[in-house]
């Protein structure tokens, strides 16, 4: 107790005093102010900082001179070891961002000019379109000859280059599984197609020295029992004798990654909402809790477009479950598996799908809830990558090109720092084109996506209730894609189309 007294609560005459400030242009945002109003008591300009030693500065860059935006205490407990408040991010040559831990100290930042360079500038983007496309030109050409000239020394030693067979074992059975060519890589895994039984299969290969993860996927698959239509069914799992290395066979993913096909193709309203209900099905699966199945809830943890998987049939299944933390066990109630062993995923998975309250650092990572309301987030990001890709929902068919989340904004390497400015502090979204306000359904689709992605957590949708809200979507709408605002198919021409009939 004495402990907790001393974490949460500090004698007054310690406490960090901090400038407080909020201006006009944020006092629209209530919940940003109120997270920073609750940071600790404010009298006039001064807020004294009830948990932390950190005050925070956000400023607006007007006319070339930093204007405060908002002052206050840090919300959070964080390392801030500089004593006075030196400029530290910025975006879009806009804002600046400082922390530190004397009183009052974020009251005057500091900055060179030289720090408005940002990566996303439109300079670097125009300097990127201008003078990078003609070396990209030139590499791939390159390219195009190694690979003939690889293809054509394959053709010589066909014996090597070919298929081959791998006898694989899985304690005291073995599988035989012929691997052909690889479809996939991640992070750890790199991933052939193959054959087993006589079908067609995903391998995924694992390095020896990631046994953890390994045993965290294999765990997971063996606790959903391949049982969902949403998941991708799991046949088998082994270490190869040669190099040691792990494996998991699995269904085989015809449209592979929801990124590589949203990347190749535009689809009709009806087939969005079948990947839609599906992949919330999906979800909607891995966080129930079955008694009777023994099947506790399970967060993903790392739900990005490139782990889940499109198959034959149109509809979507989760991959990728070697972040995932199973939440609690129905044979040993409220025993947590996995804890505090996959942090570091939080680092390695797209930085993009990540809430705020985790890019924040804010989230009690051993909490059901928080790692639940996650993968709501980025489930909302989801449905938002996979209408941005429906023709039916733009005017003559023309769906723009497929960008991840925040891609357009932050470019294609956003950092945790700009995404931490512009996804929590100025409480950013994907933008949802305006003129689906237009359509039936773009009220709905608005308010739900908006829904999954709220900046408060514990507001967010179920997964369960994101399902309901994509079914009911479906019988309101769903002779909606012969209207006469929408599509004109022939006008779409980089992208194949995929409609149901
Ligand atoms: N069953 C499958 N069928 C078809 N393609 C697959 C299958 N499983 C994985 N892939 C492809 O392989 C890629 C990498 O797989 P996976 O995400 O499981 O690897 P990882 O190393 O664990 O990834 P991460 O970097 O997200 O941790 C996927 O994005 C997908 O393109």
């Amino acid at each position: 107790c004495v402990v907790k007294g001393l974490l949460t609560s500090k004698p007054l005459q310690q406490k960090r005093r901090c400038f407080f400030q909020i201006t006009e242009s944020t006092k629209h945002n209530y919940r940003q102010n109120k997270k920073y109003t609750a940071a600790g008591s404010v009298s006039g300009s001064v807020q004294v900082c009830e948990t932390t030693d950190c005050c925070v500065g956000y400023y607006r860059i007007i006319n070339g001179t930093p204007k405060a935006d908002i002052l206050a205490c840090d919300r959070i407990e964080k390392s801030c070891p500089d004593e006075t408040c030196k400029a530290q991010t910025r975006i879009n040559n806009q804002f600046l961002t400082c922390m530190c831990n004397t009183d009052l100290c974020n009251g005057n930042i500091t900055w060179g000019k030289e720090q408005t360079s940002h990566p996303y500038s439109y300079f670097s983007v125009v300097f990127m379109k201008k003078a990078v496309k003609p070396l990209v030109g030139i590499l791939l050409f390159m390219c195009f000859w190694i690979v003939v000239a690889q293809w054509r020394s394959c053709l010589k030693k066909k014996s090597k280059c070919a298929n081959y067979q791998q006898e694989m074992h899985t304690g005291s059975d073995s599988l035989l599984v012929y691997v052909l060519q690889i479809v996939g890589r991640g992070h750890f895994a790199t991933v052939f197609q193959g054959t087993y039984q006589g079908s067609v299969v995903a391998v995924k290969f694992l390095p020896a020295a990631y046994e953890h993860n390994f045993n965290t996927e294999k765990e997971i698959y063996e606790l959903l029992l391949s049982k969902h239509t949403s998941i991708v069914n799991f046949l088998g799992a082994g270490r190869k004798p040669d190099d040691k290395s792990w494996f998991i066979v699995l269904q085989f993913a015809e449209y592979g990654s929801l990124h590589s096909f949203l990347s190749k193709q535009t689809t009709s309203w009806m087939f969005s909402l079948n990947l839609c209900q599906s992949l919330s099905q999906g979800l909607s699966y891995l966080h129930s809790d079955l008694l009777n199945l023994h099947k506790p809830p399970v967060a993903h943890r790392d739900l990005s477009s490139s782990n889940v998987l499109v198959k034959a049939d149109g509809t979507c299944a989760l991959c990728d479950f070697g972040c995932s933390t199973i939440l609690r066990s129905c044979s040993e109630p409220y025993r947590r598996h996995n804890q505090n062993k996959n942090t570091k995923c939080i680092q390695l998975g797209t930085l993009h799908y990540m809430a705020p309250e985790i890019l924040e650092g804010f989230v009690n990572l051993n909490e059901s809830m928080f790692l639940m309301q996650g993968d709501v987030y980025a489930l909302g990001l989801l449905l938002w990558e996979i209408w941005m890709c429906c023709y039916d929902l733009f005017e003559g068919g023309a769906a723009p090109q497929h960008l991840l989340p925040y891609e357009l904004e932050l470019g294609s390497n956003v950092t945790l720092e700009s995404l931490m400015l512009y996804v929590s502090y100025m409480d950013k979204r994907p933008c949802i084109p305006e003129h689906w306000e237009l359509l039936p359904q773009g009220a709905a689709l608005r308010e739900l996506l908006e829904d999954c992605w709220d900046s408060d957590s514990e507001a967010r949708l179920t997964a369960h209730s994101v399902v309901e809200r994509i079914t009911s979507l479906q019988s309101s709408y769903s002779l909606h894609a012969s209207s006469k605002h929408l599509r004109n198919a022939t006008n779409i021409t980089q992208k194949a189309n995929v409609s149901y009939a």
